[in-house]
């Protein structure tokens, strides 16, 4: 282990952008697929992995949305996000804010009370266990109807106390958020957050609608914003967090290699970066190895890696007097690190 990861893997940080779904690993898809009597398209592990070979964020989404299918209890979303909060906490998670897609689960049959209690039932383990605390987003996907957004926000009304907020997902290219700009405003009506996924693969038009319309509080990916000086200084300029996330972007295509991905180049222009796994299941890693790789690639200094993990903290959606608590203890931790 070089000095660098030594100094990552100790940095306490939080997580912002990571889909529970995608963060089934094949061996758990397996065993839930027995588990449930569910058939399953590949003969083996090392099966699933080999078709882990995308070339753009829709060959990802029809497998992600295919391997989904064999969570269908309780006990499955549970065993589910309690494995990924396993993994974030050997990587020094202390903090997460995850997305699910209840619609991928509803249009199967699945009740939303069936998949958020089940992930409810998973943080609570998470926060006994490993002291790792994190809240719920509801994600809707893009490429379904405004309509069935609002269907799914109401069937959440019931849950709105144990979610932080929404966001916006799945094939961006084609469904602007200014497709979804009413539901986002009943969202905010109702005391949630909102975040969406924008120039990722979409046009930085895009993201100044997520900025316009949807009233962003957080920017997922928003790695096209570069392309439009303007929009990446506004981006500066009102401290909006990015949640980027490197293996994604190189997995997706959607950055050439690590070493031409513009970690550094988002800190250097004043953005509010993070760094976070998305699907680490389907990705090759998870926040740690993130940091890790795009450390190595980009040669991010100590003080860098810092203000990814400060910049994570700042971002989140804990009060104030948590964010300060975390903050003292990354200082002390860097300070430790000298
Ligand atoms: N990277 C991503 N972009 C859009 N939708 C997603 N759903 C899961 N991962 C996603
Ligand atoms: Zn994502």
């Amino acid at each position: 282990m070089t000095d660098i990861d030594a100094f990552i893997a100790g940095l306490p940080k939080a997580e912002l952008h990571l889909h529970i779904e995608g963060s089934l690993e094949p061996e758990l898809m397996f065993a839930l697929a027995e588990r449930n009597g569910v058939a399953i398209p590949y003969a083996s592990v090392d099966e699933v992995r080999a078709a882990y070979d995308f070339s753009n964020l829709q060959d990802f989404l029809d497998i992600y949305y295919a391997g989904a299918d064999v969570l269908r209890t309780r006990q499955d979303f549970h065993d589910l996000a309690l494995a990924y909060f396993d993994r974030a906490a050997a990587d020094g998670v202390v903090h997460a804010e995850i997305f699910f897609d209840p619609q991928t689960h509803t249009a199967r049959g699945i009740a939303f009370d069936t998949v958020i209690q089940g992930l409810l039932d998973g943080m609570a383990a998470a926060e006994a266990k490993h002291g790792l605390t994190s809240k719920l987003i509801l994600c809707f996907l893009r490429h379904l109807s405004e309509e069935e957004a609002f269907a799914t926000l109401a069937e959440a009304e019931p849950w709105l106390d144990r979610i932080a907020g929404v966001g916006l997902d799945s094939s961006e290219v084609g469904h602007p958020p200014a497709k979804f700009a009413r539901v986002f405003a009943a969202a905010a009506g109702k005391g949630l957050k909102r975040v969406a996924h924008a120039g990722e693969e979409g046009p930085p038009e895009y993201v100044h609608e997520a900025l316009d319309l949807l009233h962003i509080d957080r920017l997922d990916h928003g790695n096209r914003s570069l392309e439009d000086a303007a929009l990446t200084a506004r981006l500066a300029r009102t401290g909006m967090t990015l949640t980027v996330c490197p293996l994604s972007n190189v997995k997706l295509c959607n950055v050439a290699s690590m070493d031409v991905h513009p970690i550094d180049a988002m800190l250097r222009q004043g953005l509010r970066a993070t760094i976070n796994s998305d699907d680490p299941a389907y990705f090759g890693g998870y926040v740690g190895e993130n940091y890790r790789a795009a450390a190595h690639a980009r040669g991010l200094s100590k003080d860098d890696l810092t203000m990814l993990a400060r910049n994570s903290f700042l971002g989140s959606f804990l009060p104030d007097a948590d964010v300060a608590a975390h903050l003292a203890k990354l200082d002390a931790y860097v300070e430790r690190s000298r």
